[in-house]
């Protein structure tokens, strides 16, 4: 394979590129075109054993430094990182699809930003002294788990290994990751990359495969933690998997989120939130708000502006910079959404935009509306992971509430009104893990981000991702005699 997106080797392990061509051969595709840009192979026992190897000893050096010393190399990182804004954005959008207008601000950046903010962190770090009667007392440390694996979804290849890679080193451990097999090409940038910038060689490896070399990182005695960003079957199985070792675990999985809007909210900025709710990254989003009630009074209105909103999408080269809608990921995604486009048409959806596949090259589906979705249809209850909307009719606040909350996931969840009183009593009543009040799919590297109910476990981004790579010891420390019973 001799195309510019070709790596020079399959895995990237102990600070150098490295093959082992027994793996399983996994193509990576241009969904632009379809044709093979780049080829590489699952990862086997022995590289397997390789990555892990290295990354107990790198985890070791890595933990003894300070975390400010920790810190540095990470912002240097960073920086890079943002220096290869272009580069790494090209690469991303072969991979996924996405159009240069999205990677270009939403994904190596995104991961500069959290290598930059637990960067940043990595010093502050500590534990605290507990007094005691008689002088004694008790000091914690913040420690390190040890290994962790990560393993990544296709839609945010770049964003979701540096997402899990910062907090991880900030805290002093290694890192194993595991791509998705339909994108396996960035996060080996981002081990490169880190190295570069000083970090030691196997602190951050990178190894490709299907799920069963998911399960065999999980699965590993020697393995402390799993983050995973995955569908809730996937995360079923890696829960799992995780508890048998009694592993910490962080599932970053699906949704089916509400976006609620009230008829005194400003229809401009709600119908862009519909808009950016399910159709960025061509639906191909965890936290959409892929359910959009919107108050009786303004329904029509709602569905007017928003189909001529529609118009202006420019579906095309996700390499023009202008282009606003790519391909999908997958031929298979494309088919599994028009799986639901069908069944949505079957079950008396009314169909107010898109519907269809784009004949040509490449994985291109119109970006789809659906009016007068109830909420036993099949496209209001099941994750689509692609470009389709529904819209559902309410009549007050309390049945708005109810209904969005009646799902089996709890990842994100939105309200539009001008009523400042209405706004918080809905967003505390949301059984969802992000919430917003006039806005839609913002995910800043301060703020927490995850799931409630079927949705996760843990939170990403933030001060609260520290607890959940990071493990207390207390220490007591005893001034006086030590006394026993005889
Ligand atoms: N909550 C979030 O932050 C978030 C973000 C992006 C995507 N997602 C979710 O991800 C899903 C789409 O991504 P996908 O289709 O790649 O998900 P998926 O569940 O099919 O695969 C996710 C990853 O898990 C691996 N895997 C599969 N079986 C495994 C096993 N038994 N053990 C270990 N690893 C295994 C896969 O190889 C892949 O790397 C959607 O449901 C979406 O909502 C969630």
């Amino acid at each position: 394979m001799s195309t510019a997106y070709q790596p020079a080797a399959s895995h990237y392990v102990n600070g150098t590129y490295i093959d082992d061509l027994d793996g399983r051969e996994i193509p990576v595709i241009y969904p632009a075109t379809g044709q093979e840009i780049a080829k590489v192979y699952g990862a086997t026992a022995s590289i397997i054993e390789q990555a892990i190897q290295s990354a107990q000893i790198a985890q070791k050096q890595w933990a003894f430094l300070s975390g400010s010393e920790r810190g540095r190399i990470m912002v240097r990182a960073a920086h890079i990182m943002r220096e290869r804004n272009r580069s790494l954005s090209e690469l991303e959008t072969h991979d996924t699809g996405k159009p240069m207008s999205e990677t270009l601000i939403a994904d190596a950046l995104s991961g500069a930003d959290a290598l930059e903010y637990f960067g940043g962190l990595a010093g502050t770090l500590t534990g605290e002294h507990i007094p005691l009667a008689g002088g004694d007392f008790v000091y914690t440390r913040r420690e390190a788990l040890g290994v962790c694996v990560g393993i990544g979804a296709w839609n945010y290849p770049i964003q979701i290994a540096s997402w899990k890679a910062a907090p991880a080193l900030a805290c002093g451990n290694a890192m194993i990751f595991k791509p998705s097999e339909m994108t396996p090409l960035s996060a080996l940038k981002l081990a490169e990359i880190l190295v570069e910038a000083g970090a030691p060689a196997g602190l951050f490896n990178v190894v490709q495969g299907h799920g069963d070399v998911g399960a065999a990182l999980v699965t590993d005695p020697r393995i402390d933690k799993v983050s995973l960003t995955g569908s809730v079957p996937t995360g079923q199985k890696v829960y799992a998997a995780a508890a048998q070792g009694l592993k910490h675990a962080t599932m970053e999985l699906g949704g089916k989120s509400p976006i609620v809007i009230f008829d005194d909210a400003n229809l401009e900025n709600a119908v862009s939130a519909a808009i950016n709710g399910n159709f960025y990254s061509t639906g191909q989003i965890c936290s959409n708000g892929t359910r959009v009630f919107v108050q009786d009074e303004i329904k029509d209105a709602f569905i007017a502006r928003l189909t001529e909103r529609m118009k202006r999408a420019i579906i095309g080269d996700p390499m023009g910079e202008t282009t606003t809608i790519g391909p999908m990921v997958s031929e298979r995604q494309r088919a599994i959404v028009l799986g639901y486009i069908e069944k949505g048409i079957q079950e008396g959806a009314t169909l107010v935009a898109g519907g269809k596949s784009i004949d040509g090259a490449g994985f291109y589906i119109e970006p789809t509306v659906f009016a007068d979705v109830t909420d036993d249809m099949t496209i209001a209850r099941e994750e689509i992971f692609g470009p389709v909307m529904s819209v559902l009719s309410f009549a007050t606040e309390e049945e708005a509430i109810r209904r969005a909350n009646d799902t089996e996931f709890g990842l994100a969840a939105g309200v539009f009104t001008q009523d400042l009183t209405r706004a918080h009593r809905v967003a505390a009543a949301f059984e969802a893990g992000t919430c917003y009040i006039n806005a839609y799919n913002l995910t800043p590297v301060e703020a927490p981000f995850g799931g409630v109910k079927m949705s996760g476990v843990g939170r990403e981004n933030s001060k609260a991702a520290i607890d959940h790579y990071s493990q207390l010891k207390s220490v007591y420390v005893c001034l006086g005699d030590t006394e026993a019973a005889f």
